[in-house]
């Protein structure tokens, strides 16, 4: 069992890895602005042309053109299910009825939500699916990212919702991934905090979104890419992106490499209660949800109490994954025969370390990131006729529409007005508060907004897409999180070593060639030829002895006030 929170320094256990400079996220940091001892402010983060140099090995010669800054708001997609096989002998009018009939779907009974001879008259008329029912959800190749919705009784008008990306039936995870998600991930491994949702009422397809097909979940290894989740779609793309770095450290001869550790935790919030899925029932621990104060904002939460893997390799995740799928709550309703009754949490942590090859020394040691993922599957929203809940399923049901109507005020308080509201909810239930900094904070967010295209879910689908267009509205205030603080010690305390070389040889009498130094922050030599004068052998020995202690004083004292602080803040979007 382990503490989710950072690790102190030097507790890193590692892959190694170097990283392309050239590539380096670090190139858009700015440095600190200034030497105060203490935490730094955190402060917004800048446009790559406000850079200003950091250490040869953090700040390379920036790109021609870099990689376009993550939106600072919540980018939100939709992703409509195919509608469901029925049981019933007249599916049209009411395709939700009688015993799971959402699941699973016959090839043969998926339809686009858009055909080609809809397409030209993005018509909700258009959409008469013979044998099938009809869907209220349209959306056309004109518009790829609107849907439009028409309420069946025709009571009220159609309506549009324009999205960051509308997914049809017939588009797979992979392309939910590509769009949505795969961007979010480059950032998370550039120092971001990131956070992925999804979203729905019961048996729209969330689990399917995040976990996959389960049958590709839950048997290792994955060898059905194609069914995999999102979940275990970036775990392969932070694997990528470990043993790409490492392969360059191998063929590069730069001077510097990065190590990186990943460490995984999975947690249900079930009736307000959280659970740790890494860890057996018997063996659980009491979970708390606490703020770290030597975090980079000083109120980063963290579960006390919750057990962290280590994850390399897919494989890894894939266990991760299928023992988190296998204890889970799930539960039998009408619309779902494997209900999620929780919200679950994956949370990837990702810790990068630079430091000059073969060098294990602070002085050694260069800039430190950490980053989070959540993943998080959210319990679907449920109308008690509909699911046929009674006893603990209705229990269940009740508490999951509770949370998610924290999360709904949370995300209203948030979208309401231009300016930050000053007072937001996040902590009416547990769900809102554990994710405070994914809505509308320290992370960069995707929400996937899964629905039914069935006529009989047209309540459900329409609050889903008007929670989702209030959801685009929430602003972010994503930074990399950078620990600047290591990396001033680190080079003051070369510089002290340096120096007190440099006073013991003066001291005794001797002149030896000083090694070159590189600052932090400018790249320059930090002893240029204007020092190296004080050292000159016509200067009187005690006025020189006099220089070299004020000098290393100074240091000391820059040094221990440095000390205080461990997250510096730079830079970002
Ligand atoms: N896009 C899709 N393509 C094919 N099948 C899907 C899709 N979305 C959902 N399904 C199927 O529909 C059924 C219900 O999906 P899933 O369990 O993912 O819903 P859910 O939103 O997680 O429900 P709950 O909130 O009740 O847990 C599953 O059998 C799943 O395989």
């Amino acid at each position: 069992m382990a503490l989710l929170r950072p690790p102190s320094r030097g507790d890193f256990g590692m892959v190694k890895g170097v990283v392309d400079p050239q590539d380096h996220p670090s190139a858009w940091l700015s440095p600190p602005t200034s030497a105060t001892p203490g935490r730094q402010k955190t402060a917004p983060a800048a446009e790559p042309s406000n850079v200003a140099k950091g250490p040869a090995f953090l700040n390379p010669t920036p790109k021609a053109k870099l990689p376009p800054l993550p939106s600072q708001r919540i980018q939100v997609g939709v992703r409509v299910r195919p509608l469901p096989a029925f049981k019933s002998s007249h599916p049209a009018r009411n395709p939700i009825r009688g015993r799971s009939p959402l699941a699973p779907i016959p090839p043969s009974s998926r339809r686009t939500s858009y055909s080609e001879s809809a397409s030209r008259t993005p018509s909700i008329a258009s959409f008469s699916l013979a044998g099938i029912g009809e869907p209220c959800l349209n959306i056309t190749p004109a518009q790829p990212d609107v849907t439009q919705i028409c309420d069946p009784s025709g009571r009220r008008p159609k309506r549009e919702f324009a999205f960051d990306a509308v997914f049809a039936e017939e588009d797979g995870t992979e392309c939910v991934y590509d769009r949505m998600v795969k961007a979010l991930v480059e950032k998370c491994l550039e120092g971001y905090n990131g956070c992925v949702l999804a979203y729905g009422q019961t048996a729209s397809g969330k689990t399917f979104t995040m976990e996959g097909c389960k049958a590709s979940a839950l048997h290792p290894p994955p060898s059905d890419p194609e069914n995999r989740g999102l979940m275990l779609r970036v775990a392969a793309d932070i694997v990528d992106y470990i043993e790409k770095t490492t392969e360059a450290e191998r063929e590069s001869h730069s001077d510097d490499v990065t190590s990186f550790c990943v460490k995984a935790t999975y947690l249900e919030i079930y009736q307000e209660s959280l659970t740790d899925l890494l860890c057996e029932k018997d063996q659980q621990a009491d979970l708390r949800i606490r703020i770290d104060p030597d975090s980079l904002t000083g109120r980063e939460l963290y579960v006390q109490g919750l057990t962290e893997r280590e994850v390399v390799n897919l494989n890894d995740y894939v266990r991760v994954a299928q023992i988190g799928a296998r204890r889970r709550t799930v539960g039998e309703t009408n619309m779902n025969d494997v209900s999620s009754r929780s919200h679950a949490v994956l949370t990837l942590t990702i810790e990068q370390i630079q430091r000059r090859r073969g060098g294990s020394a602070p002085a050694d040691i260069g800039s430190r990131k950490r980053s989070k993922i959540h993943l998080v599957d959210l319990a679907g929203s449920e109308r008690a006729k509909d699911t046929g809940a009674t006893g603990t399923r209705l229990k269940e049901g009740g508490s999951i529409n509770q949370s998610l109507l924290s999360l709904g005020n949370v995300i209203s308080a948030l979208s309401s007005s231009t300016s930050r509201p000053s007072h937001v909810s996040y902590r009416d239930s547990k769900l809102t508060y554990l994710l405070s900094d994914s809505l509308g904070g320290n992370a960069l967010t995707v929400m996937i907004a899964c629905v039914s295209p069935a006529q009989s879910c047209y309540e459900e689908t329409m609050s889903t897409l008007r929670f989702a267009e209030r959801a685009k509205k929430v602003k972010l205030r994503a930074t990399v999180n950078i620990d600047l603080q290591s990396l001033r010690i680190s080079t003051l305390e070369a510089e002290i070593a340096h120096l007190k070389s440099l006073l013991g040889d003066s001291m005794n009498g001797a002149t030896k060639a000083k090694p070159q130094m590189r600052d932090a922050y400018t790249s320059t030599r930090l002893l240029p030829s204007a020092q190296d004068a004080e050292t000159s052998p016509m200067e009187c020995p005690k006025v020189k002895r006099s220089r070299w202690k004020k000098l290393t004083d100074t240091l000391n004292r820059t040094f221990r006030g440095n000390r205080g602080a461990r997250y510096g803040k730079v830079g970002g979007v």
